[in-house]
C-alpha cells in the first residue's frame, strides 16, 4: 500500500477524526505549524463575535459581573486543570508565560531563602533564562543566580545551591520529552524546587502535575490549546506552596479585596494572589471557548493520535532515499518525543519557505530546522503523507535553491 492510501486508512479508524471538523482550516494548504499557533476553532470565532457585539456592545460594564468577567482567569484555569493533571484551586489562566515564570521564579527563591541558583538546561526556549536574567539584575547576585547546563550534566549540577530546576517538558528545537518525573524526583531529592514549561505539552499530550508532585509550571494558550495569537498562558503553583510567599507582581487583581482600594497590598489567598492586572476579556473568552473541544475526551487519546502521527511521518522520512540527507532530530523512542518532528538540513530556510509556498504550513528554526507540527485535534494522516511527498519533491528537485526562498521574515 503506498503511503497516501495508507494515510486514508489510518484517518478513516482514527476516533478523533470529527474533531477536525470543529476547526476552520483553510482548504488549500496542509497546516503543521499548530506547535506554534493553534489553528481557528469555528467556536471561537462564534464566541468572540457574540462577546464583542453582545457582552462588551450592549452589557457594557455590567458584564464583568453578569457575563462573569472578573472570574475568567480562575474559570478559564479550572478548564485547564484536567489537561494537565492539577487537581481544583492551583491553576490561573493570565499574562504571558514570560510574565508569569518571573512571579513563579520569584515565588522558588522565597521558598528556598537559603538557596540561590536557578538551574535550566542550556538550549531551551529562551524567554525562560531571560526572564531569569531579569531577575538576577534586581536581586543581585547573592540572591539570584542563574546556571544553565547540558541536559547530560543536570543529575550532577543538582547541588546545595539550586533553588529551583526550570525546564521545559519539550524542546521546541528537537521535540525531544524530558522525563518530568524522574527529574523533578531528582531536584527534590537535593531539596529544590521545579518549575516545568508546558508550552509544547499542554492540549498535546497529558501532563501529570500533582501525581509527579511538581511544584510549578507555566504554559500557553495559543499553541495546543488553540486560543490564538498571544492568547493568555496559565501559571499552576501546587497547593502546598499557596500563600507562603507574596509575588513581585502585586496588581490589585491579586488582591484580597480589589475593589475596596486599600492603599496597601494584601494578597488574596491562595492562586488568585497570581493575578496582576485586568485580564484581556476578548482573548480570555476565545480561549475559553477552544478548550470546550476537549471536554470528554481523554488526554490519553491526544497521546495516541500524536504520536501515531508523529511515528507515521518519521517513518515516511525513514523510508524515502529523497530524504537521506534530512536529519531526523526528534528521538523515535515514544516516551521521549513531543507532538513535532525536526529535521535537520544545512538548507533547512529555504525548504521550509518552499514548502509553504507549495501550501504545506511549517517553520524555521535557527539556523539549520526545520518542524512539523502535529496537532492531534485536527491533523490527520493525510496531511503527514501530503507533507512527505512535498517534502520528497522539493528535495529531489533542489527546488529550494532558488534565491527567492532565502529572504528571512521577521517572524519565522
Ligand atoms: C517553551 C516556550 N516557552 C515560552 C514561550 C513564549 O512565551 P510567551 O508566552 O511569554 O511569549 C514559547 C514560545 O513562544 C515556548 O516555546
Ligand atoms: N509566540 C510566538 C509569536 C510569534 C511567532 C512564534 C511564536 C511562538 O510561539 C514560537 C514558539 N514558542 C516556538 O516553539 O518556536
Amino acid at each position: 500500500m503506498n503511503r497516501r492510501d495508507e494515510a486514508t486508512r489510518l484517518d478513516s479508524h482514527d476516533p478523533l477524526r470529527a474533531m477536525r471538523d470543529a476547526f476552520a482550516l483553510p482548504q488549500d494548504r496542509v497546516y503543521l505549524d499548530g506547535n506554534s499557533l493553534g489553528a481557528l476553532p469555528r467556536c471561537v470565532s462564534e464566541r468572540v463575535r457574540a462577546v464583542v457585539d453582545q457582552q462588551w456592545g450592549r452589557d457594557l460594564i455590567t458584564s464583568w459581573n453578569v457575563h462573569g468577567w472578573v472570574n475568567l482567569p480562575l474559570s478559564v484555569g479550572e478548564k485547564i486543570a484536567p489537561l494537565i493533571g492539577a487537581a481544583p484551586g492551583q491553576v490561573v489562566c493570565c499574562d504571558s508565560i514570560s510574565v508569569n515564570l518571573f512571579k513563579l521564579l520569584a515565588t522558588a527563591l522565597g521558598l528556598r531563602p537559603s538557596r540561590r541558583v536557578v538551574l535550566t538546561c542550556a538550549g531551551d526556549f529562551p524567554t525562560d533564562a531571560y526572564m531569569g536574567q531579569g531577575l538576577h539584575s534586581l536581586l543581585g547576585a547573592e540572591r539570584c543566580e542563574m546556571r544553565a547546563v547540558g541536559v547530560g550534566e543536570l543529575a550532577d549540577a543538582l547541588d546545595e545551591t539550586v533553588a529551583v530546576l526550570m525546564m521545559t517538558e519539550v524542546d521546541f528545537r528537537s521535540g525531544r520529552r524530558h522525563d518530568m518525573r524522574e527529574l523533578t524526583a531528582a531536584a527534590h531529592a537535593c531539596g529544590a524546587l521545579v518549575l516545568w514549561d508546558l508550552a509544547h505539552s499542554a492540549g498535546a499530550l497529558p501532563v501529570d502535575l500533582d501525581d509527579c508532585g511538581v511544584d510549578m509550571a507555566v504554559g500557553c494558550g495559543y499553541k495546543f490549546l488553540n486560543g490564538g495569537p498571544g492568547a493568555p498562558a496559565f501559571l499552576y503553583l501546587a497547593q502546598r506552596h499557596h500563600n507562603q510567599v507574596t509575588q513581585p507582581l502585586s496588581g490589585w487583581f491579586g488582591h484580597a479585596a480589589p475593589f475596596a482600594f486599600d492603599p496597601d497590598y494584601r494578597a488574596a489567598p491562595g492562586i488568585s494572589a497570581y493575578q496582576a492586572g485586568t485580564p484581556g476579556v476578548i482573548g480570555m473568552q476565545a480561549l475559553d471557548a477552544a478548550l470546550d473541544l476537549f471536554t470528554g475526551l481523554e488526554p490519553a487519546s491526544l497521546r495516541r493520535k500524536s504520536l501515531a502521527l508523529t511515528g507515521f511521518f518519521m517513518e515516511g522520512v525513514a523510508a524515502d532515499p529523497a530524504l537521506a540527507a534530512m536529519e531526523v532530530l526528534t528521538p523515535t523512542e515514544e516516551a521521549r518525543r513531543g507532538s513535532q518532528v525536526s529535521l535537520r538540513h544545512p538548507e533547512a530556510h529555504a525548504i521550509a519557505q518552499c514548502l509553504i509556498a507549495a501550501g504545506v504550513i511549517v517553520d524555521f528554526r535557527d539556523p539549520d530546522i526545520v518542524r512539523f507540527g502535529f496537532a492531534p485535534l485536527y491533523n490527520s494522516f493525510t496531511d503527514a503523507a501530503i507533507a512527505l511527498q512535498c517534502l520528497s519533491t522539493v528535495l529531489s528537485a533542489g527546488a529550494y535553491a532558488n534565491e527567492r526562498y532565502r529572504q528571512r521574515a521577521q517572524v519565522t
